[in-house]
């Protein structure tokens, strides 16, 4: 997709969105609340029209018959029938796109829920509930699945299990694009990331360039002046800050740290201590959605 754009009324939920999702991968869609991350998997599926941009999925356009057969697409709360079971609940999204009662079997099991699929869908906790989703999600074995924070009303052990599943998806070759305030969730399962802040692209990368390698390091080293001389004339680093004397803090290439530590001992520093630390998702996170807010 590209050049995506959609207002609702005065409201700018996306602005000039591009994007490209390769078959196989396990795509992460990041953003504060508002950020338009629904409303970007629901262009996907034709659920909400663009006022811009184009958008093809699967080759199709949105929403065409012919690349719906191969989504599978769990957004915001599922509906089903409360009085009917999670089994027939199924079995009536399945017969409709002319699936075998044997493919409501196989997506019960997939998300465990076999042992309760005979119980009213209104008695489900929510985290069942999210779990069946997911299951109509799966039915017919969909080339992409579009999940939309499919992580919501699950406890813990049910976040360990959907990480799994979703990693089990991308490795067994679907294509998987889900959206996630949970940062962690992301880092842990994602090849690739897009995070989004009102509306626009602040990142689009593999989850290892996202996180950028540059690490926080920490020196304690002294004297003051010799330090501060080193690190302004180092390669690859950031501005050094002063903390306190003989603390300091830049940002580095991890392949320019040992070269850092050299040029401070060449030049007679005494080296007390280096620590690098490598930044989370997280960090990279505030960090993209600050600078989106300063700039704005
Ligand atoms: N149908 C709609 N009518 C009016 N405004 C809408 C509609 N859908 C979304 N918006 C607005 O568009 C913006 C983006 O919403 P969207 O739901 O895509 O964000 P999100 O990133 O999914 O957020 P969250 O994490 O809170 O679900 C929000 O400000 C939202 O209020």
């Amino acid at each position: 997709m590209s050049g995506l754009g959609k207002s609702f009324g005065g409201l700018r939920a996306l602005d000039g969105v591009a994007l490209s999702v390769s078959p196989g991968q396990v795509y992460g869609v990041l953003g504060p609340n508002g950020a338009g991350k629904t409303t970007l998997l629901r262009i996907l599926l034709g659920l909400v029209r663009p006022d811009s941009g184009t958008v093809r999925v699967l080759g199709h356009a949105p929403g065409d018959r012919r690349a719906l057969r191969d989504i599978g697409a769990l957004i915001e709360a599922p509906a089903f029938v409360p009085g009917l079971s999670g089994r027939v609940n199924l079995r009536v999204l399945a017969r409709a796109r002319g699936l075998p009662d044997s493919e409501v079997d196989r997506v019960l099991g997939l998300v465990d829920l076999a042992d309760r699929a005979g119980d009213r869908f209104g008695g489900y906790s929510l985290g069942m509930r999210q779990r069946l989703g997911v299951a109509a999600a799966m039915l017919g074995d969909p080339r992409l699945l579009i999940l939309d924070e499919p992580t919501n009303g699950l406890d813990p052990e049910g976040v360990v299990w959907m990480r799994q599943l979703v990693r089990d998806l991308g490795s067994s070759g679907r294509t998987v694009l889900f959206s996630s305030h949970m940062l962690g969730e992301v880092e842990q399962v994602c090849d690739r990331v897009v995070v989004l802040n009102r509306g626009t692209v602040v990142a689009e990368d593999s989850m290892d360039r996202i996180r950028t390698p540059d690490v926080s390091l920490h020196l304690h080293a002294t004297p003051d002046e010799t330090v501060g001389r080193v690190l302004a004339a180092a390669a690859g680093t950031g501005e050094p800050v002063h903390e306190e004397p003989g603390r300091w803090l830049t940002r580095a290439d991890p392949d320019e740290v040992p070269g850092i530590v050299r040029a401070l001992v060449e030049a007679g520093a005494d080296v007390h201590e280096v620590r690098a630390e490598r930044q989370s998702l997280e960090d990279a996170f505030f960090r993209l959605t600050e600078t989106q807010e300063e700039r704005s």
